[in-house]
């Protein structure tokens, strides 16, 4: 069967430059989705999305065009999610695809972004089509981004189409674009099936749903294929295109994209980059790119109150069915009892996720300091991946420990140079690149290590620019770093909860904030507790709570004994809720108070 008039491309852009409204008008311009059907941004499902605005998961569907040459082409297309923790997914995408539009807010010009996205679909040799959007603003300088276009990007200004996705401007331009510059997919002639598995979801009726790009060979119902990362064989029950509703075909041929159903009980038998094909005529390799996700960032996710541990291992469970991508293993601790070790992709990947557990199951939680993971060489010569200090050995057993680094592409106005030159100075990193994108803006390449950028960068970076500054980042290796362990003793005892890896030279500072935090939640005990921040046995920083006697029957003169005994009872169900740690007792309250400031 023929390619040939078989069109799959992508849309890539920076946040909300338009990507998920020129989506729905290209359903609309094919008829794809009837006027009456479309609903605002159709194809961000989730709630989550819609509230965030931003897209989460891919979604693929199937569109007919006729060109104006008089044919009618197939076209599929793949929604991209726009954030950065999903660039795995991005990547994924793209695989499948032999074009991307460029979509570039003409108000706003090239953003960190829009470099980032186009980097990964130049990786993928995709045919490339810049598209000016919102040229119905005011403020749109079609110009000035077309010297963005040739000046930053490389790419010659005369492709690019002028459009506006909100007022259906351009949209034929578009369409033409992709029918005559994005080739068509090429077919292996061995006809042996070979499809990649770019997404899979858990629907509770009808069980594992998997996306797939089919590169050669076909698959029919009743079908039996394999998967080459778990080698296991299944039966294809159904098979169809997404239009973008799921819809029933015979058979998918190459260059379709669509989905799969076959008896797969967990979503991650499905894993996402796996190749799929027949298991009576297999092809020999899997096509290339298969990788397991990597979470990036992990934290602790516990219970407020002890009782939930079990309701929140159910939506956890749950949550991770539809995204393979979020890992959860059972940890306790002493101060919070029992609760997961968590993976996420990053920071944005986490809060969703929190915040689902909050809003769809009700869940209330207390995450601890998230954490990256390190590379840890041992004097005797062992490897360790370690996620969690606590697992860290102890110093004189390290030879090296080597921390994850990003590429970081900040792109703010001017002035505002000098200000980020320390912030990034102040976090570790180190200024690669510098490039002027046009009179009034730049944009700094640097390095920094993940763990500084976890917390706070972005927000500091955003209001140090007034909100003019975006940035963007990409995994780029590991690097030797002097970390430490610190821990935080409570009156001689370790308590682990607040134990991080932290940097050498960032130990004192970091200590002595976190020992002022506990000195305000810690309360007052009968005698003198110290708080002490420890790097291998040394203190580096200090605090001490002073001693007091708390005689909660004092004002009660006389022979009131049962107000006495109420008063004690009192005392005495307080004391329940604390947590010992040797001869202090710390009140939960405290623990959620110092882990949720930060
Ligand atoms: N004026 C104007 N506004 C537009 C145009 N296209 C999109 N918008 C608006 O820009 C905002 C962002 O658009 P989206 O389509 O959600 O952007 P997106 O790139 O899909 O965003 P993510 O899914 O977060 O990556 C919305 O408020 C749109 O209504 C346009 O051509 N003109």
């Amino acid at each position: 069967m023929s390619t040939e008039l078989t069109r799959n491309f992508s849309i890539i852009a920076h946040i909300d430059h338009g990507k998920t409204t020129l989506s729905d008008r290209l359903l609309e311009y094919t008829q794809t989705i009837t006027e009456r059907q479309q609903q605002d941004q159709l194809l961000d499902a989730m709630d989550l999305e819609r509230e965030k605005g931003i897209t989460i998961k891919s979604h693929p569907v199937a569109m007919k065009y006729k060109a104006k040459d008089g044919i009618t082409y197939s076209l599929n297309l793949l929604d991209t999610p726009g954030h950065v923790d999903f660039s795995y997914e991005v990547a994924r995408s793209l695989a499948a695809c032999e074009g991307a539009i460029l979509m570039i807010d003409a108000a706003q010009g090239v953003e960190a972004q829009t470099m980032a996205n186009l980097h990964l679909a130049m990786e993928q040799n995709l045919t490339i089509i810049p598209v000016l959007n919102k040229i119905d603003l005011p403020a749109a300088d079609v110009e000035k981004s077309k010297q963005q276009l040739e000046d930053i990007l490389a790419i010659p200004a005369e492709e690019a189409i002028p459009a506006s996705a909100k007022n259906g401007i351009g949209i034929e331009d578009i369409l033409e674009a992709v029918v005559a510059r994005v080739p068509p997919p090429v077919d292996n002639d061995d006809n042996l099936l070979r499809a990649s598995v770019f997404d899979s979801i858990y629907d509770a009726f009808r069980g594992v749903i998997s996306y797939v790009r089919v590169f050669s060979g076909t698959i029919k119902p009743r079908q039996r294929i394999k998967l080459f990362a778990t080698d296991k064989t299944y039966e294809v029950k159904e098979c169809g295109v997404f239009t973008p509703k799921m819809t029933k075909r015979d058979e998918l041929i190459a260059g379709d994209v669509g989905y799969v159903i076959a008896n797969m009980k967990s979503a991650d038998e499905a894993k996402i980059g796996d190749t799929l094909t027949d298991s009576t005529h297999p092809c020999l390799e899997a096509l290339p790119g298969y990788k397991e996700i990597q979470p990036m960032v992990f934290s602790g996710i516990y219970p407020v109150d002890s009782s939930d541990y079990e309701n929140l291992k159910t939506a956890m469970g749950k949550l991770q069915i539809n995204d393979a991508a979020f890992t959860f293993m059972s940890e306790s601790s002493s101060a919070l009892g029992f609760g997961f070790r968590c993976g996420f992709l990053g920071l944005l990947h986490m809060e969703i996720i929190q915040e689902r557990l909050r809003r769809e199951f009700n869940m209330d939680v207390i995450s601890t300091y998230p954490s990256v993971i390190y590379e840890v060489t041992r004097t005797n010569g062992e490897e360790l991946i370690v996620d969690n200090p606590s697992f860290l050995p102890e110093a004189q057993e390290i030879e090296e420990i080597r921390e994850p680094m990003v590429r970081t592409f900040i792109m703010v106005p001017s002035e505002y140079i000098g200000d980020i030159m320390s912030l990034v100075m102040e976090k570790r990193g180190e200024l690669t690149h510098t490039e002027t994108i046009d009179d009034t803006r730049v944009m700094l390449t640097c390095e920094l290590p993940l763990a500084e950028i976890l917390v706070d960068f972005n927000d500091r970076m955003k209001s140090m620019t007034r909100g003019y500054g975006s940035m963007d980042y990409e995994h780029c290796g590991y690097r030797a770093a002097k970390m430490v362990k610190m821990d935080m003793l409570i009156a001689q005892e370790p308590v682990e909860a607040f134990s991080t890896i932290v940097h050498r030279d960032k130990a004192e500072t970091y200590g002595r904030q976190l020992a002022n935090k506990l000195k305000d939640v810690i309360p007052q005990q009968l005698f003198v507790v110290a708080i002490q921040a420890c790097v291998g046995g040394k203190i580096v920083a200090a605090e001490r709570i002073s001693a007091m006697r708390k005689n909660v029957t004092a004002k009660c003169y006389g022979g009131d004994i049962s107000r006495k005994r109420k008063l004690l009872e009192k005392q005495k169900k307080g004391k329940e809720k604390m947590k010992q740690f040797g001869k202090v007792s710390i009140p939960q309250e405290a623990f959620i108070k110092v882990l949720k400031n930060d």
